[in-house]
């Protein structure tokens, strides 16, 4: 069995991480909704804009609890949260399907996500990036550093000191392979995997517009937080 040491700094990155992690979960549970009703297209969009504005609210949040993200430049910070929110929204919404449910469950939720409006083309990406989180079983220490090492991105559109970011990106990462190397010891790929999935995550965000525009609604309407964040309207 490997040995795997933490420093006394990634010990307390890990620890203010999984601290903000938690604190930041999404108010009310959405899974929990879609699992009591069935809801028609116009009430499944407008489900969709309310959990999204939360989670961006929640997203900002935690970024703030990022050691070292409060130091980068303020426009900096603006353009990686503006870059990371949709892939961190499908992140969370992978991590929403696969929770581990009573029997029957996620096979009602997964249902009720194909039918509830989203066009038939994304549905396939979409869920393929829910089945291939869903076969890494994360933990949770392994979920909160994917999601800060998708904040901290530094090619997104308009940082300017990358440097600093990939800094902050970096210790991250460091701190992520020893969780991989700790938690799944029979696995040395694990770590090549996890980061792969970052960019079939990248991929399913470019066609996050598309996506929006594709649900059958008679008016996509959205909150001032999301025509902010997600560039619509
Ligand atoms: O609310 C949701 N996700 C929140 C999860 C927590 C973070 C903030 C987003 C949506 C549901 C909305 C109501 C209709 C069913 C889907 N959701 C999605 C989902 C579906 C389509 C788009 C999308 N984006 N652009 N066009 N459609 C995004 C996310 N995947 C989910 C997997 C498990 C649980 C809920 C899931």
């Amino acid at each position: 069995k490997k040995k795997v040491s933490f420093t006394k700094e990634q010990q307390a990155l890990m620890k203010v991480i999984i601290d903000a992690y938690n604190k930041h979960q999404i108010p009310q549970d959405v899974a929990k909704k879609l699992l009591q009703d069935k809801y028609s297209t116009e009430e499944n969009f407008l489900l969709l804009t309310e959990m999204a504005t939360s989670q961006v609210q929640v997203l900002v949040e935690f970024t703030k609890n990022i050691p070292g993200f409060l130091s980068l430049d303020r426009e900096d910070q603006i353009a990686l949260l503006k870059g990371s929110a949709v892939e961190a929204m499908f992140l969370r919404s992978a991590q929403a399907l696969n929770k581990k449910m009573p029997i029957g469950h996620t096979e009602v939720l997964e249902e009720r996500i194909r039918k509830s409006g989203i066009s038939e083309e994304f549905i396939k990406p979409m869920f393929n990036f829910y089945k291939s989180i869903g076969e890494l079983h994360m933990v949770l220490e392994e979920q909160a550093l994917l999601t800060t090492i998708t904040i901290l991105t530094p090619d997104r559109p308009y940082v300017k000191d990358q440097p600093a970011v990939e800094r902050l990106q970096e210790t991250a990462l460091d701190l992520l392979r020893k969780m991989c190397v700790l938690h799944h010891p029979q696995e040395p790929q694990y770590f090549a995997r996890l980061l792969g999935r970052l960019t079939e995550l990248r991929t399913l965000s470019h066609y996050h517009a598309e996506m929006l525009a594709s649900w059958r609604v008679n008016d996509h309407k959205f909150t001032p937080l999301l025509c902010e964040i997600w560039d619509v309207q």
